[in-house]
Formats: C-alpha cells, sequence, structure tokens
C-alpha cells in the first residue's frame, strides 16, 4: 500500500490500454525485410488492431507488398519478430498452412480460374479445405457473392465479368473460409473511380459488418483513406507514417506532403530505389 502518498479519496484515472501483441491482429516489432542481403525495410514497429482498417500507402517500390509478405509468412524477418492472431508467424510448412486458412489474400490479378464459374472459383477454398458437402459449399459461395452484389453473376465466366465485378468475385473468394484477417494487395488497380469506390465502400461494409480486420495497400490515397482508421505510409526504407487518416492529411512533414500531393519534387526520389538506401 502506497499510504502517506495519497491524501483524500482516490479518484478512478482512465489509463489508456496500449495496443499489444495481444490485442492487435497483427503486431510487427522491430522487424527488419531483406531480399538477398538487401534491406528493404529496417526497424519496423506496427499495430493492427483487431476490426480495423488499414492503409498501407507509399511510393512504388518502398516495399509495402514485402509489409505484407511477412504478414503471410512468405518472407522471413531477417530481424524482429512478426506476430498474426496473437502468436509468432510459424515457420514450419503446417503451421503456416494453419494460418493462411484465416487469412484472406486479395491480389492485384484477381488469380480467378478462367475455366470455372464465378460460383465454382468462389467455392474451391472451400473444396480444398473445408470437409463440406457440395451442398454446402454452393450455400456458403452464393452466400459469398450474394454479400459482394454478384450472385446474378454466379454462372458466368470471368472473362465475361467487368473490372470491378472480377475483382468483386476475387473478393468473395478470399472471404469464402471466413477470415479474420484479410490482406489486400493494390484492390483498385486497373479499375475506374466509380468501380474503385465500389470496391473501396464493400470492404469498409465487410469490415464493420463482420468485424473484419482489413490491411489495404494501395496507391490511391484519394480512395483508401476516407475508408480506413489507421494509416501508414511505408517510404525510405521505414514507416514514415502511422496514425489516423486526419492526422495524415494535415501533415505538413515534406515527405509525405510530397506523397499526398503526387508531387514530382521532393525528399522522395522518382522510381525510389529504397531498398539501397536501408543499409
Ligand atoms: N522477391 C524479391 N527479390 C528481390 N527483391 C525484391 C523481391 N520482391 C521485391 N523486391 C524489391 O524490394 C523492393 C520493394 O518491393 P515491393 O514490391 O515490396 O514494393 P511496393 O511498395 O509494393 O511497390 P509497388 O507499389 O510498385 O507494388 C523493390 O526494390 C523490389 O525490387
Amino acid at each position: 500500500m502506497l499510504r502517506g502518498y495519497l491524501s483524500g479519496p482516490v479518484q478512478p484515472v482512465e489509463i489508456p490500454i496500449p495496443m499489444t501483441a495481444t490485442t492487435a491482429v497483427v503486431h510487427l516489432s522491430n522487424v527488419r525485410l531483406e531480399y538477398g542481403g538487401r534491406a528493404v525495410l529496417r526497424g519496423i514497429n506496427l499495430s493492427v488492431a483487431k476490426g480495423s482498417m488499414t492503409a498501407v500507402l507509399g511510393p512504388s517500390g518502398s516495399g509495402k507488398s514485402t509489409l505484407l509478405a511477412a504478414i503471410t509468412g512468405e518472407l522471413v524477418p531477417a530481424q524482429g519478430q512478426v506476430e498474426v492472431f496473437g502468436q509468432p508467424v510459424p515457420r514450419d510448412a503446417r503451421g503456416l498452412l494453419a494460418m493462411r486458412k484465416r487469412l484472406g489474400v486479395l491480389l492485384q490479378g484477381n488469380g480467378l480460374l478462367t475455366d470455372l464459374t464465378v460460383l465454382e472459383n468462389v467455392a474451391l477454398p472451400l473444396r480444398a479445405h473445408s470437409g463440406l458437402p457440395a451442398a454446402e459449399i454452393q450455400a456458403r459461395a452464393l452466400a459469398k457473392l450474394e454479400a459482394v452484389g454478384l450472385a446474378a453473376a454466379a454462372d458466368r465466366f470471368p472473362r465475361e465479368l467487368s473490372g470491378g465485378m472480377a475483382r468483386r468475385a476475387a473478393l468473395a473468394r478470399a472471404l469464402a473460409l471466413d477470415p479474420p484477417l484479410l490482406l489486400c494487395d493494390e484492390p483498385l488497380t486497373g479499375l475506374d473511380p466509380i468501380a474503385s469506390g465500389v470496391v473501396m465502400s464493400l470492404l469498409r461494409q465487410l469490415n464493420q459488418s463482420l468485424g473484419l480486420t482489413c490491411i489495404v495497400v494501395s496507391h490511391h490515397v484519394r480512395e483508401t483513406l476516407p475508408v480506413c482508421d489507421q494509416a501508414v505510409v511505408v517510404a525510405n526504407g521505414g514507416l514514415a507514417f502511422d496514425g489516423t487518416p486526419e492526422a495524415l492529411q494535415a501533415s505538413q512533414d515534406p515527405l509525405l506532403r510530397q506523397f499526398l500531393d503526387g508531387s514530382p519534387h521532393g525528399p522522395i526520389a522518382f522510381d525510389d530505389v529504397t531498398g539501397q538506401r536501408a543499409a
């Protein structure tokens, strides 16, 4: 007891609970990522809260996809620790597979199989991993298509879809196994502004209705920031910013301003060859 230090009744004090590895879905501490001994990112500390939507922004070649690769376990850090779902990312194949079943991944290229219908594409992960009967798989795949507004296109082939529809079909497939965490690498590439808006608001809607934690790597600052809770800027071999989208927009940091304003002049070199500087 701290007798003598306190006089009068003790007032309850609201102590903010810091986000730790146990409250974060993704947690990186002092992570260094390199290819063949060449550092791309170093000293990375990052926490992504459960149920949040995080934008990972930054110039081309700065290391955004490399950061995602560390989260999926494709790239083992040269230093530091990456934790997903409160556990270090497994190194063994069995542990990795178990973790990846809980990770939805949406890649730029969509990766839809051209010989299968949209419904069959969405059913694929369920066939491979769920062990459910065929009728249940069909029903769940259709429910995912409904969630992305594509139920009417279930029997179409990928070549019969617009770019935005194909991206939504790929999203339905990424969510087929109900993962608690979704990683999206450039979900807006190749989409016009209307389709981009549809995809981003759909992601936000899924994030809020399902409590899905989303990490979205994007070049599309204007479309991405308004629907996110956290913004991270990767530049010059590290994290140049980690905070709210509002704080990022208000920042007067020359590097961040150059990136946000899309200016060719400033601290970020055109075609930034980050790794060569991240010694
Ligand atoms: N498998 C690899 N082997 C060697 N170097 C790589 C590999 N993958 C990426 N790099 C290098 O790492 C750096 C970061 O690449 P990364 O793809 O992570 O950047 P990015 O920010 O996602 O770029 P973009 O926005 O253009 O997709 C680049 O210099 C790239 O050439």
